[in-house]
């Protein structure tokens, strides 16, 4: 029987930002699945970072990353890197002044969907409630619209895999459930992995097929939520016993939120 190939192999990937003291990856090697996968773990502990190198976005200084058997270092150029893999970045701004409903079809037109059609476009819209947003400008979309749009971009996109980080923090909770129903099911239904990257353990817990638990010294625990997600696993990989993983949670989403209003406001006065 041929050998399945891993969704992304990482063989002895050394990674460091310019400037910074110590490298984030050093010397680490794994495989990791495909499927609706959702990464956990304390701030700053690389799972954006590896959902980059993973992506093709950063390159590692040593090693190499593959994608669905394909060495990022040698995508022949962006398309073929975007065919691989979109990426839903934590804070993105438009500041074109064209109506939402030009650029979703621009995107779902000019992306990799080999067949393409009016009623999966609508229902992507209406999963994402933009449908009666259709006519306002990107640059006059909210927080959580902006973050709505860019779920449904990723998905009219068509790549074969797609890594979000951090994509539903400005949602309200029924948005945010309604959007991991649907990429769950789009995962399953078209086999496109998605990667995503949680701050929310009980989303994670109800809706991801596996879990990515980040501990410090880089060791990623694999595996279903039931499986990973243990409260035993949890405090030793976030440090802090169990009951208090919920106000940690609350105050990544204060995090985000200050991150995301930093820029905006860069964005504003430049
Ligand atoms: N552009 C950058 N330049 C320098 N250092 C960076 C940069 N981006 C991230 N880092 C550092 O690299 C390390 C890994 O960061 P990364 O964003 O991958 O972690 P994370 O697990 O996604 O964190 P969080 O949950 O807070 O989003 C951290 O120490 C972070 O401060």
């Amino acid at each position: 029987m041929a050998e399945e190939i891993p969704f992304i192999e990482l063989s002895d990937i050394t990674f460091s930002y310019p400037e910074a003291e110590t490298p984030v990856f050093s010397g680490f090697s794994g495989n990791l699945p495909g499927g609706f996968v959702s990464l956990a773990g304390p701030n700053g502990i690389g799972k954006s970072t590896l959902m980059l190198l993973a992506a093709g976005r950063l390159l590692p200084q040593k090693g190499r990353v593959r994608l669905l058997g394909k060495d990022t270092a040698d995508f022949a150029d962006e398309e073929e890197r975007n065919r691989f893999a979109s990426f839903v970045y934590q804070n993105m701004e438009f500041e074109t002044p064209e109506p939402l409903e030009a650029v979703l079809s621009q995107v779902y037109s000019g992306g990799f969907h080999e067949k393409k059609s009016d009623q999966f476009y609508k229902d992507v819209l209406r999963t994402f409630g933009l449908t009666d947003l259709a006519g306002r400008s990107l640059s006059k979309l909210s927080k959580g619209e902006m973050q709505r749009t860019l779920l449904a971009f990723s998905v009219l996109y068509g790549s074969r895999s797609i890594f979000m980080d951090e994509p539903v923090f400005a949602l309200e909770d029924k948005q945010k459930e309604e959007a991991l129903e649907f990429f769950r099911g789009y995962s399953r239904e078209n086999r496109v992995t998605v990667y995503v990257s949680l701050h929310e353990l009980d989303l994670t817990k109800k809706y991801a097929e596996t879990v990515l638990l980040f501990h410090r010294g880089h060791t990623i625990d694999v595996g279903s939520p039931a499986e990973i997600l243990t409260s035993e696993a949890l405090e030793k990989a976030y440090g802090v016993p169990a009951a208090m993983l919920r106000q940690k949670e609350y105050l990544d989403r204060k995090k985000l939120e200050e991150e995301s209003d930093l820029l905006k406001n860069r964005g504003d006065s430049e």
